[in-house]
C-alpha cells in the first residue's frame, strides 16, 4: 500500500511559492492565521486560470495568501475579497501591492460575511472561495453557488476538516454539517463536485445549466 502522506508531504514541500506569498504565509504563521497550504494554493491558481477567472470573490482574505494564489493563476481578474478584520486587510493590501496587482483590481471589504455576501450580484463571478469562519461555512457556500455564474466554480479549501470528515467517530457541528454537504452535492443536478484530498481537502463546485 503505497504511503499517501509521503505523497501529499512531497507535493506540499516540492511546490514553490512566488517570495511574495511565502512571506503572506509566514505572516499568518505568527499570527496564527490558518492559510491555504502551498499545494491547495497552486491548485487554486491552475483553477482560476483554466476558467479564465475575470472576477473572484473570496470569503476570509486572511493576509492574503489564497488571494494572492488566485491572481497569480488568473493575473488580470478582479478580486473581491472580504474579511471581517481590518488588521488582516492591512497587511493584505501591502501584499497585493508588492506582488503588483494593482489597487483597482483589488477590492477588500471589511466586514461580516453574512452582512456583505446579500449584497452582490448573483450569477456574475467566475470562482468563489470559501474560506472564512467554519461556523457559517454552510451559508457561505449557499451564498457562493447563488453568486456564481453557470460554468463558474465554487471552491472550499477546507473541506475534509481536519482529516474528521473521512472519520465515521468524529460527529462535531461542523463535520457533520460538511459530511451532509458532499452528500447534497453529489445528489444535485444544479452542480458536479470534485473533492481533492489536497491541504484540508479541496471541494470544487462547478456550477452547470439546470
Ligand atoms: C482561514 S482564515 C483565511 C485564510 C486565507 N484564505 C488564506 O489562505 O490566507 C479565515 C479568515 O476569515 C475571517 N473571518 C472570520 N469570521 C468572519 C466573518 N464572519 N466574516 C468575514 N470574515 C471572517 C478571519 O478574520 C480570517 O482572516
Amino acid at each position: 500500500m503505497p504511503s499517501k502522506e509521503l505523497s501529499w508531504k512531497y507535493v506540499e514541500e516540492t511546490t514553490v511559492e512566488p517570495d511574495v506569498i511565502a512571506r503572506a504565509r509566514a505572516q499568518s504563521v505568527e499570527q496564527g492565521i490558518d492559510a491555504v497550504s502551498p499545494a491547495t494554493g497552486a491548485q487554486l491558481a491552475l483553477l482560476c486560470g483554466a476558467v479564465d477567472a475575470q472576477s473572484i470573490i473570496e470569503i476570509g482574505t486572511g493576509l492574503g495568501v489564497s488571494g494572492l494564489w488566485m491572481l497569480n493563476g488568473a493575473p488580470h481578474a478582479h478580486l473581491t475579497s472580504i474579511d471581517l478584520e481590518a488588521d488582516h486587510h492591512e497587511v493584505a493590501r501591502t501584499a497585493f501591492t508588492d506582488a503588483g496587482h494593482p489597487a483597482a483590481r483589488v477590492r477588500l471589504i471589511t466586514g461580516r460575511a453574512l452582512e456583505v455576501l446579500p449584497r452582490m450580484n448573483e450569477a456574475s463571478y467566475d470562482v468563489v472561495l470559501v474560506d472564512g469562519d467554519a461556523a457559517n461555512i454552510l451559508d457561505y457556500i449557499a451564498h457562493a453557488i447563488r453568486l456564481v455564474r453557470v460554468g463558474g466554480l465554487v471552491l472550499v479549501p477546507h473541506a475534509l476538516w481536519r482529516d474528521f470528515v473521512p472519520e465515521p467517530a468524529k460527529r462535531d457541528g461542523v463535520t457533520a454539517q460538511l459530511r451532509g454537504l458532499l452528500r447534497e452535492l453529489r445528489d444535485s443536478p444544479a452542480v458536479r463536485i470534485a473533492v481533492s484530498p489536497v491541504g484540508d481537502g479541496l471541494l470544487q463546485i462547478l456550477t452547470v445549466p439546470e
